[in-house]
């Protein structure tokens, strides 16, 4: 993940999850009160709103309250460390939170970040569906910075990891057949104007 965090600056890691941890997340998820699961808001804290013509799924934040979660938080804790030793990245904290796409939802395309505001810096998105099938549809669609062209097109297959720069890479999700589970999450620095990355 540094390789590809500080070449590309984006990376794709089939099984980094296991199927037990796929398991454990799943289960912890469908134990939820569905009334806890809320339509994701888009924007900052101070114009956080709903738009369902930019996205239209349900989410839901870790808030280290089961051992999946805590499991979880604690493995992307190890991933902060190594990035900011080997990276320097600065990076202080990170949030995710589990997201529902049901049937026909969406996510149309966009930056989590933007340079110089807010202080998401590097993207991560895990994904919990068993056996995904080509006609499922539900593709990550990820944009180079500048273009129209796909760069990556992700399957959300259980355990996938994609994880890259917050501010580089547009990315969609594409309407899919079935449900759709995952955890995005977004490792933050305090610093929004620091560099992405230090040379
Ligand atoms: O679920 C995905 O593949 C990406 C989700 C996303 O782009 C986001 O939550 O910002
Ligand atoms: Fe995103």
């Amino acid at each position: 993940m540094v390789d590809a965090i500080a070449g590309p600056g984006i990376g794709i890691f089939p099984r980094f999850l296991d199927e037990a941890q796929v398991t454990a997340l799943r289960q912890d998820f469908a134990a939820l009160p569905p009334w806890q699961l809320t339509p994701a808001g888009i924007g900052r804290e101070q114009t956080h709103h709903t738009n369902e013509r930019i996205r239209t799924d349900k989410t839901r934040w870790l808030e280290a309250d089961s051992p999946a979660q805590r499991d979880y938080q604690t493995l992307m804790a190890g991933l902060q460390q190594q990035m900011n030793r080997q990276l320097f990245m600065g990076l202080k904290d990170y949030e995710c939170h589990y997201a529902l796409y049901q049937a026909g939802d969406f996510y149309k395309k966009h930056l989590d970040a933007f340079r110089g505001r807010g202080n998401r810096r590097l993207t991560t998105v895990v994904y919990l569906n068993e056996h995904w099938q080509d006609d499922d549809g539900g593709e990550l669609l990820v944009y180079p910075e500048k273009g129209k062209a796909v760069l990556h097109r992700v399957r959300p297959e259980a355990g996938t990891l994609v994880c890259f720069l917050s501010e580089l890479f547009p990315h969609e999700v594409l309407p899919a057949r079935r449900e759709r589970l995952s955890i995005a999450g977004w490792f933050r620095i305090d610093d929004p104007l620091a560099p992405a990355l230090l040379p």
